[in-house]
C-alpha cells in the first residue's frame, strides 16, 4: 500500500504539470529533429551536438539524433507484465528514464523533474508473456505495431513525439524494423539508459567511460541486411555498401585485397580506434584512482591504520547522495532524474567512536543494466570493490522492491565483490518518511488494483489507467483485443518464471546476454556468489533491513553510524586476528628446526 501511494504521489506530481510542458515545445525544433535517424545508421554523427562537448565526441556520442538544447519528447512502449503490481512499477521507471533524459545546462536541469510531463505511453501486448518468444524481425506482432503506430501518430499530432523508446531489449534487426515501420528512430532500454549517461555525464572520467559504453553498445548494432532491392544494406536509409580506399590493394589479404573497406567496416574501424584511446584514456584515470586509493590506505585514519572507506551502493534513485549529503554534512547533487550521480564522491564522516571515514557515493544501478556501461565503468566500479564496507541503500517505497535488492546484489557480484562483504553488508531502507507521511494519508490505494495508478488529467496518460481496467473485464480497446484468454489464464507463478530478474528477454536475447557474461564473468566464482546471493536475500526476508531511515529527516542516521562503527571495528579485530596467525604459520615455516640444522651439519 505505502510503495503504491508513493508511486500516486510521484506522478501526480507529474502529470499536474503536462500541459504546461507541451506547451513549451518549440514546433520549430521540433521539426529538425523528428527526421527518423537509426542507430544503426552510418549517420551516427550529430551536428546538432552540444557546443559544450568537443567536436570529436560529437561523432559517436548520441545514439540517435537529436537536439542537445532541449530534452527530446519519448513517447514510451511498455510490453505488459504481470502481476499488475509489477506492469506499473516497471512503467513508472519506464516513463522516469524518458523524463530523465536530458543535458544539464551550466551544471542545472532546466526543469524540475516533478514539473515535467508524464510522457505519451502506451502498454502493449507482451510478445513473450504470449507465445514465450518475440519476433526475430520486429519483436512485437504485426497488430501490435500497427497499434503502437496508431498511438504514436496520434501523440504525434499534438506534436510530441522526437522518438520511441520500447522498454525492452531489442535486437539490431528488431530496432531497424520498428523504426522503419514507425518513422521514427527507436530506442531500446539498453540505448535509453547509454543516452541518459551520456547526457549525464559531465566530468571527464564519466565522459570517457560513458562514450565508451556508447561505442561498445553501437558496434554490437552494426549489422547488415538486405534492402529491398536485395541487395546488402547498411542503415535506415537503406545505402549500399560503400567502400573506402582503405584496403584496396594495399596490405590486404585474400578477398579483402583490392576491394577496399565496405560500410560496415569503415564504421567498425572507425569504432574501434575511438575505442582503443578511450580504453587508454580510461586506463590513466584507473591508475589515478588506484594510486588515490593506496595514499588514502597508508596515512591517516584510525591508530595510522589508514582511512576506511564505506561505499554507499544501490538502486538509482535510492537516496544514496541524499544519505552521503546527510551524514557529511555536504551538499552532494542528488535528482530525482534516474542516474544524477555517475562520478564516484569522497565524503568524511566522524563515527560515534571519533574515527573518521570515507563515504564514497556512486553510480547506481538498474535492472538490466547494460552490459556495454558495467564494462565501461569498470575504473568507478573499483571503488566499490575496494571499498571496506559497503551500505546498500533501499527505496523501501519501490513496489518491487525486492527486485531492486536482487538487482544490486547480483551487479554487485558481477563486478567482482568479495563473498565476504557482500556478508558484511549493511542494508539500509530509506525514505521511511514516505511510510509515515504521505503513506497514510491517502486510503484510496488500498485497493491494490488499478485506481490506485494515479488518475491523470492528460489523454494520454489515461491511456494506461484505461487499458488496466479493461485488462481485468471487458473491453473494446484494440490493445485488449489482442490478448487471448490463455493470457488471462496464467498464473502469476507461470509467468514468473519468463521473467528474467523481473524483465523479459526473448529467448535469443536471453542468449547473448548471457553469452556476454559469460565472457566477462570468472563462471565459478559466479556459480559460488549466486548461491551467495540467493543465501543474502533469504537472510535479509527473514530479518527485514538492518537499519530504517530516512536520509531527508534523520530519522535512523544516528543508529547506521553505530552500526557502521561496530561492524569497521569487529572487521579491524578479525584483520588483527588474521594477521597473528598468518604471522605464526610463516615463523613455522621459515625458521629451520633443530633436526634441520643438525641434518644440515652433518652433510655439510
Ligand atoms: N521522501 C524522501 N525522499 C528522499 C529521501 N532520500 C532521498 N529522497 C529523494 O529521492 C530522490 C533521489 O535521491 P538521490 O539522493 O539523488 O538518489 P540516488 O540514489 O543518489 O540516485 P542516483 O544518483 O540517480 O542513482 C531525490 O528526489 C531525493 O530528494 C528520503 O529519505 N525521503
Ligand atoms: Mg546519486
Amino acid at each position: 500500500m505505502s510503495a503504491l501511494s508513493a508511486l500516486r504521489y510521484r506522478f501526480n506530481s507529474l502529470t499536474q504539470t503536462l500541459t504546461a510542458i507541451n506547451q513549451s515545445l518549440n514546433p520549430h525544433t521540433q521539426s529538425s529533429i523528428l527526421v527518423p535517424i537509426s542507430i544503426l545508421s552510418s549517420h551516427y554523427s550529430s551536428k546538432q551536438q552540444s557546443n559544450d562537448r568537443n567536436e570529436d565526441k560529437n561523432d559517436v556520442v548520441s545514439l540517435f539524433n537529436r537536439d542537445p538544447t532541449s530534452p527530446p519528447r519519448l513517447f514510451v512502449v511498455q510490453p505488459r507484465l504481470r502481476p499488475d503490481t509489477f506492469l506499473q512499477a516497471k512503467l513508472n521507471e519506464a516513463l522516469c528514464l524518458a523524463n530523465s533524459l536530458e543535458e544539464q545546462r551550466e551544471g542545472y536541469f532546466e526543469t524540475d523533474f516533478f514539473d515535467k510531463a508524464l510522457p505519451p505511453h502506451v502498454v502493449v501486448q507482451n510478445p513473450i508473456l504470449r507465445s514465450s518468444r518475440a519476433r526475430a524481425d520486429t519483436y512485437f506482432g504485426p497488430g501490435t505495431v500497427e497499434t503502437i503506430k496508431c498511438h504514436l501518430y496520434a501523440s504525434e499530432s499534438k506534436g510530441e513525439v522526437d522518438a520511441v523508446f520500447v522498454n525492452s531489449i531489442l535486437s539490431g534487426v528488431q530496432q531497424r524494423n520498428l523504426e522503419r515501420a514507425w518513422g521514427k528512430p527507436v530506442l531500446d532500454r539498453v540505448g535509453l539508459i547509454i543516452e541518459i549517461f551520456n547526457a549525464h555525464a559531465h566530468t571527464k572520467e564519466a565522459k570517457l567511460q560513458s562514450e565508451l559504453a556508447a561505442l561498445i553498445y553501437k558496434k554490437s548494432r552494426l549489422v547488415r541486411v538486405r534492402g529491398p532491392d536485395g541487395r546488402h544494406t547498411f542503415g535506415t536509409t537503406g545505402e549500399a555498401e560503400v567502400v573506402s580506399a582503405r584496403g584496396r590493394g594495399s596490405g590486404g589479404r585474400g578477398f579483402i585485397s583490392g576491394a577496399g573497406e565496405t560500410e560496415l567496416q569503415l564504421q567498425r574501424r572507425r569504432i574501434l580506434e575511438r575505442r582503443n584511446h578511450l580504453l587508454s584514456q580510461i586506463e590513466e584515470v584507473r591508475r589515478t584512482r588506484a594510486l588515490q586509493r593506496a595514499a588514502r590506505k597508508r596515512h591517516g585514519g584510525f591508530q595510522n591504520k589508514g582511512l576506511a572507506t564505506v561505499a554507499v551502493v544501490g538502486y538509482t534513485n535510492a537516496g544514496k547522495s541524499t544519505l552521503v549529503s546527510a551524514l557529511s554534512e555536504s551538499e552532494l547533487y542528488s535528482d530525482s532524474r534516474l542516474f544524477a550521480t555517475l562520478d564516484p564522491r569522497l565524503k568524511s564522516v566522524i563515527l560515534p567512536s571519533g574515527r573518521k571515514v570515507l563515504f564514497s557515493d556512486t553510480v547506481g544501478f538498474i535492472s538490466d543494466l547494460p552490459v556495454q556501461l558495467v564494462e565501461a565503468f569498470h575504473a568507478t566500479l573499483e571503488e566499490v570493490v575496494e571499498a571496506d564496507l559497503l551500505v546498500h541503500v533501499i527505496d523501501c517505497t519501490a513496489p518491487n522492491l525486492e527486485e531492486h535488492r536482487t538487482t544490486v546484489l547480483q551487479v554487485l557480484q558481477q563486478i567482482g565483490v568479495s563473498e565476504e562483504k557482500l556478508r558484511s553488508m549493511i542494508e539500509v531502507w530509506n525514505k521511511i518518511d514516505y511510510e509515515e507521511g504521505e503513506m497514510g494519508a491517502d486510503d484510496s490505494v488500498d485497493d491494490g488494483g488499478a485506481s490506485s495508478w494515479p488518475v491523470d488529467e492528460d489523454d494520454n496518460a489515461s491511456e494506461v489507467s484505461s487499458e488496466l481496467e479493461d485488462d481485468r473485464g471487458n473491453s473494446n480497446s484494440s490493445l485488449v483485443m489482442e490478448s487471448s484468454k490463455e493470457d488471462y489464464e496464467e498464473t502469476i507463478e507461470n509467468m514468473q518464471e519468463n521473467y528474467s530478474d523481473g524483465w523479459l528477454l526473448s529467448e535469443d536475447d536471453q542468449e547473448k546476454v548471457g553469452d556476454h557474461w559469460l565472457k566477462s564473468l570468472d563462471e565459478q566464482r559466479g556459480e559460488t556468489l549466486n548461491n551467495l546471493g540467493i543465501e543474502l536475500q533469504s537472510q535479509a526476508a527473514q530479518h527485514g533491513p538492518h537499519v530504517k531511515i530516512s536520509a531527508i529527516t534523520g530519522v535512523g542516521l544516528q543508529e547506521l553510524l553505530e552500526l557502521i562503527d561496530e561492524k569497521l571495528k569487529t572487521q579491524d579485530e578479525t584483520l588483527k586476528a588474521q594477521n597473528v596467525v598468518e604471522r605464526g604459520f610463516f615463523d613455522r615455516k621459515w625458521r629451520p628446526s633443530r633436526t634441520d640444522d643438525a641434518g644440515m651439519a652433518v652433510e655439510q
